[in-house]
């Protein structure tokens, strides 16, 4: 990947290109990587928005194909000189079993990592997560942290256990000797919770906003900080550390980096309402107007219905016993590694992020 100033000769392969985050690097590829001859989007279903990307000087090759499907993912990969793998099975709502889930995020990422070393592509960057770490299962808080602080990482449920396991084969695969004997980098980027164009969630708390009467009802305490991150600042990252890994390998092979920028650190609902207040919605208390155990207990009825009604229909409501978990525990982070590593710096400040989320939320119901 040495830098000239030949034509592009560089070609990329982002997995899970479609999806929320995967739209937002594929888009900074093209804007931001000058050596892009070719760029690969695989993913299980493609979006049409792809097509509109096929007249730019960049080759866009749209792939359909499944993670899971280890020859699916060797054709892909074969001649690409990085990857980054964002696909994934995101998953906290019950709606996948966690067979289904492991074999995405577990087996994908296996499949991912043995594609690279049979057909010799030595640059590879994984889209973990902060969920890696935690929130852990007994609840504690992990305040301003950063990639060094000691946490105890245990997990019950099966979307951060696939991520983690996942990360930890992205690891210990850096180092390998991939076709041609040259050694694989690799390394993973754990964003925190992402918002942006195309977040979906934030979306559905504006529809059910609408429907409450323009209000929403705090259920989370506001001293609880949860971390956030601007999805551009997550892609921009994303293309830093993809051209950064063959210069700086010695230092950024094998290393994770938390995802950061300059959002405020808030409580999930109030973080919310940076951008559902400026659409129209208020969020009413000061103070959750339910007790956690009375929320503990509508969560668990939503998790025996959900288990109830499976053979009939799917049920996944976003309250359960785990989403209530994570948004009632402190994980924010606070780190420069990026910085130091790659040279990161956020592309778009908080205030642009915010404008261009509320511009989103606001036209996507239109
Ligand atoms: N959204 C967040 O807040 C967040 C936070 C931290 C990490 N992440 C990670 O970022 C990545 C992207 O998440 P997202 O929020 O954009 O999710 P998303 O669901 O919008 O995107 C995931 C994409 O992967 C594709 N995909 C799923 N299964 C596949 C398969 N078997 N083969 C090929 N493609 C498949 C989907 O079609 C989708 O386009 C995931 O790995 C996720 O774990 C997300
Ligand atoms: C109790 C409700 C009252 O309003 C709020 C429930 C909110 C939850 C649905 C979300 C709270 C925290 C979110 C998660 C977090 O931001 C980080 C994540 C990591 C990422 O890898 C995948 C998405 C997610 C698990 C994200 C999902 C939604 C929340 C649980």
């Amino acid at each position: 990947m040495a830098e000239s100033a030949e034509a592009p000769k560089l070609v990329y392969l982002v997995t899970g290109g479609c999806g929320f985050l995967g739209e937002h690097v594929v888009r900074m590829l093209l804007e931001q990587e000058p050596r892009l001859r070719e760029l690969r989007v695989f993913d299980l279903h493609l979006s049409s928005w792809l097509e509109e990307l096929k007249t730019g000087p960049v080759q866009v090759t749209p792939i359909q194909g499944d993670v899971t499907q280890a020859h699916q993912v060797a054709a892909a990969v074969s001649g690409a000189h990085v990857v980054i793998h964002t696909a994934g099975l995101v998953d906290v709502f019950g709606r996948a079993s966690p067979e289904t889930i492991y074999k995405v995020n577990v087996q994908g990422t296996q499949n991912v990592i043995e594609a690279c070393v049979q057909t010799g592509t030595r640059f590879l960057v994984y889209t973990s997560s902060m969920e890696v770490v935690g929130p852990n299962v007994k609840g504690q808080p992990f305040y301003r942290g950063n990639e060094d602080t000691p946490y105890e990482a245990l997990h019950k449920h099966p979307y951060p256990q696939s991520k983690a396991q996942a990360e930890r084969l992205v690891l210990q695969a850096n180092g390998r000797k991939v076709q041609g004997g040259l050694p694989l980098v690799t390394c993973a980027l754990r964003p925190t919770g992402i918002y942006g164009e195309g977040h979906q969630i934030m979306r559905d708390f504006y529809l059910q906003g609408l429907r409450l009467g323009s209000r929403l009802f705090r259920a989370i305490p506001a001293s609880v900080e949860h971390g956030r991150v601007y999805v551009g600042n997550v892609a921009w990252m994303h293309v830093l550390v993809a051209r950064e890994l063959e210069p700086r390998a010695e230092l950024m092979g094998g290393q994770v980096y938390f995802c950061y920028d300059k959002s405020p650190y808030k409580s999930y609902e109030d973080f919310n309402m940076e951008f559902l207040g400026p659409c129209g919605l208020r969020l009413v208390g000061t103070r959750p107007l339910l007790p956690y155990w009375l929320l503990m207990l509508l969560a668990t009825l939503n998790a025996l219905l959900q288990w109830l009604l499976r053979p009939l229909l799917l049920y996944a409501p976003l309250l359960n016993p785990y989403t209530l978990a994570i948004a009632n525990t402190t994980f924010t982070v606070s780190t420069n590694k990026a910085q130091r590593h790659f040279g990161y710096e956020p592309l778009f400040s908080w205030e642009d992020s915010r404008t261009r989320t509320i511009l989103w939320v606001q036209g996507s119901t239109q």
